[in-house]
């Protein structure tokens, strides 16, 4: 598991012209930056920890919508050894033991996974041909399946962690086989403290080097953070046109293959990058700034790029030198030119949603979790949404809003996002640590900011639980906790109340005379509150409900001056 990480923003993803010539999987093309002190810990929390068991329903505060909007896009703006000595294993009995009763699964997985992998694809380029079935189509473009092999740490202190370093590894394998990689073997080594030249120990860089030659490895992926200078040496070290980097550029371009807008990208900047603004529309706008100080930075300073191995359909496996760092710098100096352009667009956007939220307050609810949850399956069934859902992570890159129309009228936006990005995959409702996942999951919340915004949680996928009706009995046990299946569709009504209940917390009460002559008004009050009684008056109808506090401001003139006690009076209704 990653102890130690760092944080990479490419430039690019935020370039949707990037694509038209740039096909492959590419990570290094990448501004390396380190997230300093807290905003460290806080993006390790993010990177590593899981998130998968739960869905989270997060109400946007001030995230409100016209409902003339139909068709929402809300930008939310192996082999193993452990021979190199940098432990002795006696002195950690703890990691002694985990590894000694869990290397053997894992080893034996990981090995499964990348040889089955391996003969597979092996036997089909002796049958296509050779390296020519190693093209294959991704997300609508052609690129070329590259060797991977994955070096993973267990270190000192991963006891303290709540996950262990050999499902990290695991997870590493799925990321890259996502990302197009074929991933042959793996390897781990257990360390007190990283190399600082090459992260790992020199016995441990020969063993790989070994390996390397052995299966034609054109990328070592490692699981846990290399600074840029390791990165060099370890390049130096593989020798010839091996590429090294580390989980979070696999992330990153991961991100980078499926996004398809920019308000995709966004959300990789917003996870990635510094959480140290409050608010969520500020923090995008800081991030293009960051991005753009970085790639600004970057430019004078680029001395290797990794394209040398890119192919495009048809094309030839490019050369490294001189010429093709000119052509970096010259598609750096481009994309500085677009992201001052979508600076400026943000900027304005930003101020147009301001407005538009001001309008017509129809609450947003976000759904937010580990990626694979089942986020995007909820939205689809709830609204009919056509949202891919598949069975691999990070299937939704792209934020889409669908209005929700509950039975009885009332209606509220529903975002799907982005899955966090953690280290596990994980099977709901079964996994050993479900607990340490939901402590997590709230310390991030907590971290975003998010901490005052009403939440749910919703335990999805309860179809797969051995035993769901006493899961949904715990559920019940357990506050603003609800049991669902995305999938069947049981419990959806049960969401949809409680989320209701929910989005009252951020109402305030409310008795006003609308006039006769204000229907839209009325119906309004309908589709945004929560109506506890009308009467008809001779000079309009008297209504008394829960509605959105920014709502409660336009109905300001028609409020009755003597104004009854709500039934449950809310906190909000002060501010
Ligand atoms: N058995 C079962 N499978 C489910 C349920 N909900 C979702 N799935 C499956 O879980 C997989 C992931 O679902 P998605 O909806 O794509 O998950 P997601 O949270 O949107 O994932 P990302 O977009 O990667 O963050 C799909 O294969 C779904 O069919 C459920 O309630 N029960
Ligand atoms: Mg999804």
């Amino acid at each position: 598991m990653s102890a130690c990480f760092h944080s990479i923003v490419k430039p690019f993803p935020l370039f949707s012209q990037f694509d038209s010539y740039r096909c492959t999987w590419n990570p290094n093309l990448t501004t390396h930056f380190s997230i300093q002190n807290y905003n460290n810990n806080i993006t390790r929390d993010i990177c590593h920890r899981r998130f998968n068991q739960s869905i989270r329903i997060l109400e946007h505060g001030s995230g409100v919508l016209s409902p003339a909007d139909d068709d929402i896009e809300v930008p939310f703006a192996g082999g193993v050894s452990d021979t190199d000595g940098e432990v002795p294993d006696t002195d950690d009995g703890v990691l002694q033991g985990l590894v000694d009763v869990e290397e053997d699964d894992t080893e034996s997985a990981l090995k499964d996974l990348s040889t089955k992998r391996f003969a597979k694809k092996k036997g089909n380029d002796e049958e296509e041909d050779g390296e020519d079935s190693r093209f294959k189509l991704q997300n609508g473009r052609e690129v070329f399946e590259e060797k991977a092999y994955l070096v993973g740490v267990a270190r000192k202190d991963d006891t303290e962690e709540l996950f262990s370093f050999e499902e990290s590894l695991k997870e590493l394998a799925q990321l890259a086989d996502t990302a197009g990689l074929m991933v042959v073997d793996s390897t781990y080594q257990k360390l007190a403290t990283p190399n600082p030249r090459t992260y790992i120990g020199s016995g441990k860089v020969a063993e790989i080097k070994t390996a390397i030659n052995a299966y034609g490895v054109e990328t070592v992926i490692f699981d846990d953070e290399l600074s840029p200078g390791q990165l060099r040496n370890l390049e130096k070290a593989f020798g010839g046109n091996v590429r090294v980097c580390d989980r979070t550029a696999l992330i990153l371009d991961i991100f980078d293959q499926r996004a398809a807008t920019r308000e995709a990208a966004l959300q990789v900047y917003y996870l990635f990058s510094s959480l140290e603004i409050f608010s969520w529309t500020d923090r995008y706008i800081i991030t293009f700034q960051v991005a753009l100080a970085r790639m600004e930075y970057q430019l004078p300073r680029l001395t290797k790029m990794w394209t040398h191995l890119e192919r495009q359909s048809g094309g030839k496996v490019k050369g490294m030198g001189e010429k093709q760092i000119e052509v970096d710098k010259r598609i750096l100096r481009d994309q500085i030119g677009v992201l001052r352009k979508e600076l400026e667009s943000v900027r304005k956007h930003r101020k147009q949603y301001r407005t538009r939220r001001l309008a017509v307050p129809v609450p947003v609810v976000s759904l937010v979790g580990y990626t694979n949850a089942g986020k995007s399956t909820l939205l689809n069934q709830l609204t009919g949404a056509n949202v891919l859902a598949e069975d691999r992570l990070f299937a939704t890159l792209d934020p889409t809003t669908r209005r929700v129309q509950m039975k009885n009228g009332k209606e509220f936006l529903l975002t799907d996002t982005v899955g966090f990005i953690q280290k596990l995959p994980t099977t709901l409702c079964s996994h050993p640590l479900a607990e340490q996942q939901i402590d997590a999951v709230e310390k991030v919340l907590s971290e975003l900011d998010a901490s005052s915004i009403p939440k749910l949680m919703v335990w999805n996928k309860v179809d797969k639980a051995k035993n769901p009706e006493e899961l949904k009995l715990k559920a019940k046990n357990v506050e603003d906790t609800i049991c669902i299946s995305a999938l069947n569709g049981s419990g959806l009504d049960e969401f949809c109340n409680a989320v209701q209940e929910k989005l009252k917390d951020t109402m305030v009460w409310v008795e006003a005379l609308v006039p006769f002559h204000k229907g839209e008004l009325l119906s309004t009050i309908h589709q945004v509150g929560m109506v506890e009684r009308t009467e008809y008056t001779e000079n309009g109808t008297l209504v008394r409900a829960y509605v959105p506090l920014r709502f409660a401001r336009l109905l300001t003139p028609m409020r009755q001056t003597c104004v009854s006690q709500s039934p449950t009076p809310t906190s909000s209704e002060e501010e």
